[in-house]
């Protein structure tokens, strides 16, 4: 399973989270990466752990200000980045531009949707996963993968039956690593997550409690 911590715009301590993360995934033997704020991306990064930006532009070099440069935050250490988050949503069109420019500068992507609909589209973007997040168990204490299980096996097919190569993430609520037993269970490969891990008084012992059913 891999575990990949959006920190969002939470006020937390990007490197206390980031060397927490590296030590954990260290010692369990779980991919973890952060996904910080851009203008943390360089100096998450410098700690070791696995970086991704939280969104890259659809486009290359230019004249285009206030862009988010997929080159850029690759330089700075990103290894991959989320696209189309619920709180950062986009047009297909531009979704799938910045697929290519992710994939230009060498950077991992996840494409982000609401429902198993939405996940079949994003499959066919062919980026490196999709991440089924329902809005409106972002930031809940309820796992997605409890209060809504059929969203995932739903989504798992979805993305199946468009390309097999696609691996399929879920989030929205998952703080316990019993949340993400129950992930890996209903097929998702991966899970998506923010409060739980940003928002705990002790990122550490939730990054350890989130790893130790794998
Ligand atoms: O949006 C999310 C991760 O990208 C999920 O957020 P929560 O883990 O806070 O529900």
């Amino acid at each position: 399973m891999f575990i990949l911590v959006n920190l969002k715009a939470y006020p937390c301590d990007p490197i206390e989270v980031a060397t927490a993360a590296r030590d954990v995934a260290e010692d369990a033997g779980v991919r973890i990466a952060v996904s910080p704020q851009a203008a943390h991306i360089e100096s998450v990064a410098d700690t070791g752990v696995e970086t991704w930006a939280q969104h890259v532009s659809p486009n290359g070099y230019g004249s285009f200000t206030g862009s988010t440069l997929a080159e850029a935050v690759a330089e700075a250490g990103a290894e991959g980045t989320l696209l189309n988050h619920s709180e950062n949503r986009r047009k297909l069109a531009d979704i799938d531009e910045s697929v290519r420019a992710a994939e230009r500068a060498g950077l991992e992507t996840c494409v982000c949707a609401n429902n198993p609909d939405q996940i079949a589209a994003a499959a066919a973007l062919q980026p490196d996963s999709v991440a089924v997040e329902p809005p409106e168990l972002i930031g809940g204490d309820v796992s997605v993968a409890t209060a809504d299980p059929d969203i995932v096996t739903d989504a798992v097919a979805a993305a199946g039956g468009v390309d097999e190569d696609v691996d399929v993430y879920c989030g929205a609520g998952i703080s316990t690593g019993d949340d993400v037993v129950t992930a890996e269970e209903l097929g998702a490969s991966g899970i998506l997550l923010a409060s739980g891990v940003a928002k705990a008084d002790d990122p550490r012992a939730a990054l350890e409690d989130l790893v130790s059913g794998l």
